[in-house]
This record gives C-alpha cells, structure tokens and sequence, in this order.
C-alpha cells in the first residue's frame, strides 16, 4: 500500500523525516510518534501534498513525486486540525467533498447518506456543523474521508481532544473501515496503547527516523509487563523491597527501570509477564508475604513517557554519552520491548491505575 525509501524531509531549521524507509501492507497500521516526531508530514509527503527532500515514496504503487492528483483520487485524507464551514450541515459539505472528488450529484448524495450513517451522524447531518460537539466534528472529518469510497485512508490523530468513550468509539469505527468495507487504514497517534488495540501493525518513529516497525502481536508478545504495588506490613516495613526479592526468588524476571513522575513512584515493580501464570505468581506471593495489593495492571505507555523514561534509565546505568537520535532509538527498542500498552487489565484493587 505505502513504501518509502530513505524519505527525507528538511525545514529550514528542522530535519521532520531522516531517510525513513517503511513498507506498509493492506489492514490497519498505526504510525505512532511523540508530537513532532514527523507524522504529519509523512502524510502529506504520501498525499504528494508536500515535495520530499531526498528519496523515494509509493502510495498504491503510485510515484508521490509525479502522480499527487492520481493518489488523492484513490486515497482519503483525514487532517489533524479542522477547517470546516460553521455554517453549513454535515451533508452539505459531505456531499461537496464527494462532488470535488469527482462523483456525479445523485451518487455524491446517496454515498454521502450511507457515510454520514457509518460514522453515526445520520440523525445530525442536517444540523450546522458549527453546533457540533469534538466528537461529531471528528466523525464529519472521517465522513468526508470515506466518501468517494478510497482504497486506502490516512487519518491525522483522528481521536485528538475526544473523551475515553469517544476515542473508544471512534478506534471501533476506524477498525470497522478495514473489516466492513476492506479500506485500508494509515493511523497516527501520540498513544501507543491506543494503536495496539486498533492496529494489526505499528510502526513506531520518532526525530523523523524509524524506531520500530512490526505487526502488533509481536508488538505485544513482547511487551507484556506488569507493574505491581503493595503496602507495607509491620513483618515487612519495605513490601516493594520484600515483594522483589520474593519474586525474584520465585524466578519471576523484574526490570530494573523505575517509575518516574507518576503516582507511586518508587514503590511500582515492573515484572514481566510470560502469561496467566505471573498474575498468579504475584498474588500467591503478595498473599504469603502478607502485605497488601494496591494494584496489579499491565502496563500502558504514553510513547514520549516511553522514550524519557528509558533515557533516563540509561544516562544511569550508561554514563557514555551517545548521539541524540542513537540514544532515542536506543531508549525505544529498549522500552518498547519492556513497556506493555495492550489492554489495561486490573486484577487488584484499590487506587487507580496510572
Ligand atoms: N512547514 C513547516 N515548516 C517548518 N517546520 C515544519 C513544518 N512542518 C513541520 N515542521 C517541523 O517538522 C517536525 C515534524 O512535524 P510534524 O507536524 O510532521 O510532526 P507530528 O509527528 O505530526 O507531530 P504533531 O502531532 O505535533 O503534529 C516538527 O519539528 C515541526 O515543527
């Protein structure tokens, strides 16, 4: 579907994307990166929106450099940031958006309908949209994505300023685009997490250079990790301390990495997890010591969490300076391995999870 060869694009002052080679297949793909990692830009590199520097992109087996208008015929685009008219309804500019792309009246209308209804708008599509929610403006960007019936969509963070139920909703939308309607799916987000659930692939970039790029069950086979906190009990003023060495005893592998910043930090175990059987580990070995369980989840990384983390990890353990984007990619592989985002599972009780 998409393939770059070391994609180059330099601003004046910024290098956005550093020979970025990608090679991206049909289903849904998750391009995850701290903000300014270069996603937006990718995109309308891909879009032939915005000539590369160096290097070589397809999009369908498209030449970005020279066929622009022949992608965007095939392609929709969902922006980061909106621009719509205030004034006028969801259909209105749906309907507009299928007529620029090409589709005669009655088809633009019927097509429009049918969309509007995929994304949930149908009951609102003749209300202004300068009186639509976050939420629904989203849906009316996705809408007029969707609507000249594309092979493939690029979504700029399309769950940017939702709510927890809004961001779910719109990832169960952005799935049902590949499963109901075989459309394939380029999506960004700062979340890493967030991706995983929705994704069948994450590529992972960051400085403009590609960090990791794998399908999202090898993402997560090897990121499962838990992060566990107890109390401390009068047998055992320092729980995390004796809660580490029991489990370490028990043959259970803790990472050395620390919380920093969050709730608890300091008092959180990191125990990688190969299954079940961990989760019981813990619990049986929590249980005997007698202390208290404050919380058990796997773990659930913000991406630029990820990176600093890691790098402050290693400035430790480390002290040998490394160039700046060798220590960043150093720190992903690092944490992504160790860092687990899937599904959030709390088995303990008490506090809330991070
Ligand atoms: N037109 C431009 N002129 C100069 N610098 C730019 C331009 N567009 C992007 N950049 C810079 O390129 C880098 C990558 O930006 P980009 O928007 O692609 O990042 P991003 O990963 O999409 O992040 P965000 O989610 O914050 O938009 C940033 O440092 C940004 O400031």
């Amino acid at each position: 579907m998409i393939a770059t060869e070391s994609l180059s694009k330099r601003f004046p002052r910024v290098t956005a994307l550093d020979r970025l080679s990608l090679d991206i297949g049909p289903g849904v793909t998750g391009l995850v990166g701290a903000n300014g990692a270069g996603k937006s830009t990718l995109i309308k590199i891909l879009l032939g929106l915005s000539p590369a520097t160096e290097g070589t992109a397809a999009v369908l087996g498209l030449d970005v450099a020279t066929s622009g208008g022949a992608i965007r015929e095939q392609v929709g685009y969902m922006p980061e940031h909106d621009a719509l008219p205030p004034d006028v309804s969801a259909t209105e500019f749906v309907v507009h958006m299928a007529r620029m792309s090409g589709l005669p009246p009655t088809a633009a209308r019927e097509r429009t309908a049918d969309t509007l209804r995929h994304v949930g708008l149908y009951e609102e599509r003749y209300r202004p949209i300068g009186g639509y929610s976050t939420g629904m403006k989203q849906r009316v960007k996705l809408a007029q994505a969707l609507v000249h019936d594309p092979k493939l969509v690029l979504l700029d963070e399309p769950t940017n300023g939702l709510d927890p139920v809004g961001r779910d909703e719109m990832l169960s939308l952005i799935r049902r685009i590949y499963t109901d309607f075989g459309i394939s799916v380029l999506v960004t987000s700062h979340l890493l997490g967030e991706l995983e659930r929705t994704c069948d692939h994450v590529v992972v970039i960051d400085g403009g250079t590609l960090l990791r790029s794998s399908s999202t069950s090898d993402f997560t086979q090897t990121t499962a990790t838990l992060a566990v906190e107890v109390t401390d009990s009068d047998t055992h003023p320092d729980g995390t301390r004796a809660l580490r060495e029991a489990l370490t005893a028990a043959g259970a592998k803790l990472h050395a990495r620390v919380e920093d910043g969050l709730p608890g930090a300091g008092h959180i175990l990191l125990v990688e997890a190969t299954g079940e059987q961990t989760y019981d580990l813990v619990r049986d070995t929590v249980a005997d010591l007698g202390v208290g369980l404050v919380r058990m989840e796997q773990r659930r990384h913000h991406i630029a969490e990820v990176f600093r983390t890691d790098a402050h990890t290693e400035t430790d353990a480390e002290p040998a300076a490394r160039e700046p984007v060798a220590a960043a990619q150093h720190a992903a592989q690092h944490s992504v391995q160790h860092a687990a985002p899937h599904a959030v599972q709390q088995k303990g009780h008490g506090r809330d999870g991070i």
